[in-house]
């Protein structure tokens, strides 16, 4: 069953997640949040690192392939990249449909009267859920393809990239919200690995 592509099921598995990923980007913004809609919204120019990452991806999971195939086929290993596929994607699409108006793709600078601070839902387990999902689901996607470098290089890269854009968009938030949001940094974690 899982001997599709010559045994190399993973790749057509994982250009569909990423298809399936930027379609819901555009959906949801569009269903749950449509003022903030726009052709953006589909995340795709996501600039010149994002695309590196992605075509590196696919090169490594070819080349280990062709060079050994038995080095791509741990079904189990990929089966637990599929799952953090599938929850990374439902925690970042939970976490867009719930904030709804106060979710933005952009980091907001100036507080609209209608942003209220979300505490509940999925926003009730970490504080970033859209971030700890969308880390989980990239993560996984490297599980899933059984690519042992650019699993390193994407897990790297994403932590320091959440770890800065969460400090800045948190001393915004804490202007925004203050003690609201200073009390709700105390009793609800982020989830990202070694991220407070
Ligand atoms: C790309 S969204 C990411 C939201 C959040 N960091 C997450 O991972 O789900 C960025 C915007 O969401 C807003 N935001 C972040 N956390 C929020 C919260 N708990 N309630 C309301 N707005 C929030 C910020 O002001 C920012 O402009």
């Amino acid at each position: 069953m899982l001997h599709i592509y010559g045994g190399y099921w993973q790749l057509p598995g994982y250009i569909c997640a990423l298809s399936i990923f930027h379609f819901l980007e555009y959906y949801i913004t569009a269903k749950y949040n449509p003022t903030k809609v726009t052709i953006e919204s589909f995340l795709i120019r996501n600039g010149r690192s994002y695309v590196i990452a992605h075509v590196f991806a696919l090169i490594e999971a070819t080349v280990e392939f062709y060079i050994s195939p038995s080095l791509k086929h741990f079904p189990l290993i990929s089966a637990s990249g599929l799952v953090a596929i599938i929850a990374g994607q439902l925690l970042r699409s939970m976490a867009m449909i719930h904030a709804s108006s106060n979710f933005s793709h952009m980091i907001v600078h100036k507080r609209e009267n209608s942003h209220q601070l979300v505490r509940t839902g999925v926003y009730s387990y970490t504080r970033h859920p859209s971030y700890f999902g969308y880390f989980l689901w990239a993560v996984g996607t490297q599980i899933f393809l059984l690519n042992p470098v650019a699993l390193i290089g994407f897990s790297v890269t994403l932590w320091r990239f959440f770890n800065r854009r969460i400090e800045y968009e948190e001393k915004l938030l804490v202007q925004f919200f203050g003690d609201e949001y200073i009390e709700y940094k105390k009793t609800t974690g982020t989830l990202i690995p070694f991220i407070a």
